[in-house]
């Protein structure tokens, strides 16, 4: 421990044999019986820490309430420590520190688990537990690494232990490398089927009723104005006819472009075709029929360079 103002050679002349508060407070205990009935976030209320000699001093006058830094608990050890040091009294030593009950555990993690001041593992075995009703493995490995990184996990290698076959479902398949294909007069799906119909976004756009749809359609034709109408006619015979082909629409707020999308997406999926609504804001996304950000239907990184592409597929 160092303070701001120290020069980087005090700081080093005091690396490994440096008193620090912590380790006085454990040469105080060995010392003075009376100092063994605080623990080392209570010593300052009855003892001074005498900066100069490195040393606790009996308080003689006044009152000071104890405070340990705060130790991240990704610092792990470190954060164990601080934990004891806020329950443990009398330690004359590390291994004191650590020792539960009579046993001295390796670490201070073990200890505070003997103390029962972690929380059990339960949540997170539960919660893997309930991921596997739904989710895929790869879907669960995920979920285990961000437990372990991020969820304070107090004991990863049991987790680990409880759930490894859910975790490991798809390496299984693979390692058996068997399908139906191996299996003689078994029918095998059309796997361009199968991929058709597990792409969401197109089950989506067969799902309009398009009975209703058209019917809108002709109602919105019916109000166009011949401006509108003109720019209708055109992107629609290109759709109708496949020759492809790039519009840019512009006119101030309010002239009726919106009016003019809307009419185009219902006439096109009242036909079976499929129309991706997007807009750029979430705003204009709302006012499109199923519409959403390009940014969210495309996977449109937000920072871009110039190896950014979007998914599409
Ligand atoms: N041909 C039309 N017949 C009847 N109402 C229309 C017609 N065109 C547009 N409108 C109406 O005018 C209003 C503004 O139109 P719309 O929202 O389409 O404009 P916009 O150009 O998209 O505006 P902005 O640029 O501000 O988004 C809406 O209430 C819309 O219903």
């Amino acid at each position: 421990m160092f303070e701001d103002h120290e020069s980087l050679d005090q700081v080093l002349e005091g690396v490994g044999h440096a008193n620090t508060p912590l380790t006085g407070w454990l040469e105080a205990n060995r010392k003075y019986p009376n100092a063994r009935k605080l623990t080392y976030h209570e010593f300052p209320t009855d003892w001074v820490w005498q900066r100069k000699e490195k040393k606790w001093k009996g308080r003689d006058e006044g009152f000071k309430i104890g405070r340990i830094y705060f130790v991240h608990p990704a610092s792990e050890e470190l954060y164990y420590l601080r934990m004891l040091l806020n329950i443990v009294r009398g330690s004359t030593t590390f291994a004191e520190i650590r020792t539960v009950n009579g046993i001295e555990f390796a670490t201070f993690k073990e200890a505070c688990n003997a103390l029962g001041l972690l929380e059990g593992d339960n949540e997170w075995h539960q919660a893997l537990q309930d991921a596997s009703s739904w989710a895929h493995a790869p879907q669960l490995r995920e979920l285990f690494v961000t437990m372990s990184i991020f969820c304070e996990v107090s004991n990863p290698t049991d987790l680990w232990e409880k759930n490894w076959e859910l975790l490991s479902d798809v390496v299984l398949y693979r390692q058996r490398k068997r399908s139906l294909t191996n299996y003689a007069n078994m029918p095998f799906p059309d796997m361009s089927l199968v991929q058709q119909t597990s792409n969401r976004m197109i089950l989506e756009e067969q799902m309009f009723d398009m009975a209703t749809l058209a019917e809108e359609a002709s109602n919105l034709e019916a109000g166009l104005n011949p401006e509108q109408s003109s720019v209708y006619r055109q992107i629609l015979d290109n759709v109708e006819n496949r020759t492809g082909g790039v519009f840019f629409i512009y006119g101030s707020g309010g002239t009726g472009k919106t009016y003019l999308w809307s009419t185009l997406i219902s006439r096109i999926r009242s036909q079976g075709g499929i129309v991706i609504a997007v807009a750029s804001s979430g705003i204009a996304a709302l006012l499109l029929h199923c519409g959403r950000t390009a940014h969210s239907r495309f996977s449109i990184p937000i920072n871009l360079n110039e190896n950014s592409c979007c998914r599409i597929s």
